[in-house]
């Protein structure tokens, strides 16, 4: 059985960087996508936006929801300060069985609580199952028209405090314009704008820091 784009972006991993680096693991994915086969990693360029986002918060506890391989979970965990954690959402199972292994051959397994299943599903358990007070910083970077919803139901269980932040890619390319529009002209979230490009494209994009200006306890309206 031919393998997926995805195993061929493990394996070049597993054959180009180094066991335990990080860096190696990102600039390996960044060559292979850029040179070989495009993929729907963050990438380089908006990465950099979302290096910046994680060292300004400099969070205790991460919510990723969207791993794809593994990019940007290996990202965000590796500037995440001792005893900090990540927990990475992915409903398909074979992107998420890549993921893993990424996330093991980068060695920040111990950062880095990885969940398969749909957000719909796990955002309700992270109190309770996972053991989550509220979320200092979510990387939004799902099914599209899962941004709106999610962020709803992260309200609605309590998970988003004053001051937690979202970053959320891709408000261009494939677009989440529900999700704008209801971030926008929500008085709960101060907004702010990152113009980028696609992902290995000449494209633009767009990333958008949407900051919580209320505490818990917020219904949807
Ligand atoms: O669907 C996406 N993510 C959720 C998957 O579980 C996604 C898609 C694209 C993209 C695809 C096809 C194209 F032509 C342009 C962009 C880019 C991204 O950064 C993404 O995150
Ligand atoms: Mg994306």
């Amino acid at each position: 059985m031919n393998q997926s784009k995805e195993q061929r972006i493990l394996n070049y991993v597993l054959q180009n960087a180094v066991r335990g680096d990080p860096c190696s693991v990102i600039d390996a994915i960044d060559t292979y996508c850029s040179q070989k086969e495009w993929a729907m990693n963050v990438g380089n360029e908006k990465g950099l936006i979302l290096d910046k986002t994680v060292e300004e918060i400099n969070p205790s506890v991460a919510l990723e929801l969207g791993t794809y391989c593994g990019y940007s979970a290996v990202r965000i965990a590796r500037l995440l300060k001792a005893g900090a954690r990540l927990l990475t959402v992915e409903f398909n199972p074979e992107f998420a069985a890549i993921a893993k292994q990424m996330i093991e051959f980068a060695g920040v397994q111990d950062k880095v609580t990885l969940i398969e299943g749909p957000s719909e599903e796990i955002i309700p358990q992270l109190k309770k199952k996972y053991e989550v007070d509220t979320l200092d910083f979510v990387f939004v970077d799902h099914w599209k028209d899962r941004y709106t919803p999610d962020t709803i139901l992260l309200q609605e269980c309590s998970l988003l405090r004053k001051g937690s932040v979202l970053l959320a890619d891709n408000i261009i390319v494939p677009g989440a314009p529900e999700f704008v529009n209801y971030i926008r002209n929500n008085p709960r979230f101060q907004c702010t704008n990152y113009p980028s490009h696609l992902e290995y494209m000449k494209v633009q994009d767009a990333m958008k820091k949407a900051c919580t200006l209320q505490g818990e306890h917020i219904r949807s309206t």
